[in-house]
């Protein structure tokens, strides 16, 4: 049998979930926030098909499970992306009026993120099988939406072809990893973040990019909304992070808004919270240049543990971005002597308890079944994992 080689290609691509140690919410009001990857990722397995369909495979989302579309169907769209517009290497808005005629297709929001960044980065000139899965809880906190767009636009980009740089020697994969898989260079890595955030847009109204950002480029990184991300070379240092998950339902989109609305509508009240969380992820990163310096461990932690208190303080208690869940596993946490903030959008979700080096198994497995009596999940976070990982078979 002459095997066709475009049509036998595979590309499987993963993307980190992550955790943000300061900075949420204030982030989209233009203050600084500090993020690191988590070793949860999105999976995402592209292969082609030649009856010119899209078969799309969620299987995390129950409630859709597979769907097939000839991709004639979104081609005859009155607002189908097409012509200078439509240009793969120039990430753009989704117009709203073809979001709606998406919405046509599907009523869940994640399903419309994903047809809108499939129509725009392949123009539906190829059937493409997709199937995309992941480790992480969906809408908990810990990036999922943004890992989903970024897994999906780096995979998308690679199916097709498309390179900002022009295919260089690690895009082409000359630096693999044991597993086969290589990070695309930061040119092509910056097209898949513009297009990722793209699709958060959809999902979120008006994100800052920080998820997209440190799911695109892995380790950890500090971003403002005008300076855009900064890696952090030499990572944080070796933190201990349990991260439970209340099992509170909550949505990320909702959540901002209402912090907007609340920063808008009492400014003067407002304004200094950012400003102290601002001032919070910029003591966080002299706390870790000292330490680079130092190597004085109790010092970092004692400041770490007094900037969790006051971030979690200010999110709840001033932004309005708490849950009893949340109030409930910092009174758990703080009666074995640990620190607890919640972690992303908050409203439930997850949170992230900072344990001391000292903390022994034992007193690991009684604090996680303390946390899983009172119905919540819990497990220590392995962080600071490579961002979007590529392997194209
Ligand atoms: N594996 C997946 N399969 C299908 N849809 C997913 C998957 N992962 C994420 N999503 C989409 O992302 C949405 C959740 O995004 P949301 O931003 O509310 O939560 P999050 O990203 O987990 O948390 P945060 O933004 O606070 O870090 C889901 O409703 C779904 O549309
Ligand atoms: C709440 C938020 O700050 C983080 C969500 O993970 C929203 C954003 O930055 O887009
Ligand atoms: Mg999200």
């Amino acid at each position: 049998m002459i095997s066709n080689i475009e049509e036998d290609r595979q590309v499987c691509v993963s993307a980190p979930g992550k955790i943000i140690l300061f900075g949420e919410h204030a982030v989209v009001l233009g203050k600084t926030a500090i993020a690191t990857s988590l070793s949860l990722r999105a999976k995402i397995v592209i292969t082609r098909n030649t009856e010119n369909k899209l078969n799309l495979e969620l299987p995390d989302l129950k409630e859709f499970g597979s769907g097939s579309w000839p991709l004639e169907e979104f081609r005859k769209l009155n607002d189908f992306p097409k012509g200078d517009i439509a240009d793969p290497l120039k990430p753009f808005e989704c117009n709203p009026e073809f979001l709606n005629q998406l919405l046509t297709f599907t009523s869940v929001k994640g399903i419309a993120t994903f047809l809108f960044l499939f129509s725009a980065i392949t123009q539906c000139t190829k059937g493409f099988n997709i199937k995309l899965s992941s480790d992480l809880p969906i809408g908990a906190g810990l990036g999922s939406s943004a890992s989903f767009c970024v897994g999906l636009c780096g995979g998308l980009l690679e199916a097709m072809d498309i390179y900002a740089c022009g295919k260089c020697d690690q895009c082409k994969g000359a630096h693999k990893n044991s597993d086969g898989e290589h990070n695309p260079c930061t040119v092509q890595s910056d097209l898949i973040n513009l297009w990722s955030l793209q699709g958060e847009k959809l999902m979120h109204g008006t994100p800052s990019g920080i998820d997209n950002a440190v799911s695109t480029f892995g380790k950890a990184l500090t971003f403002t909304r005008r300076a855009g991300y900064k890696i952090l070379d030499r990572g944080i240092p070796p933190l201990r992070i349990l991260i439970t998950n209340t099992r509170v339902g909550r949505s990320t989109k909702i959540l901002v808004e209402n912090v907007i609305n609340r920063s808008q509508k009492y400014t003067d009240l407002i304004d200094p919270v950012s400003n102290l969380i601002d001032t919070i992820s910029m003591q966080c990163l002299a706390c870790f240049e000292r330490y680079e310096a130092d190597s004085n461990f109790d010092e970092l932690q004692s400041a770490m543990e007094l900037m969790f208190d006051m971030n979690q303080s200010l999110l709840s208690g001033c932004y309005g971005v708490g849950h009893s869940s949340i109030d409930n596993i910092v009174s758990i946490t703080k009666s074995m002597g640990l620190h607890t903030k919640l972690t992303g959008a908050g409203g439930g979700g997850c949170v992230i308890t900072l344990l001391k080096p000292s903390t022994d198994s034992q007193q690991l497995e009684q604090l996680k079944k303390a946390l899983s009596d009172a119905g919540y999940e819990s497990w220590e976070a392995t962080i600071g994992d490579p961002g979007v990982l590529i392997k194209s078979l």
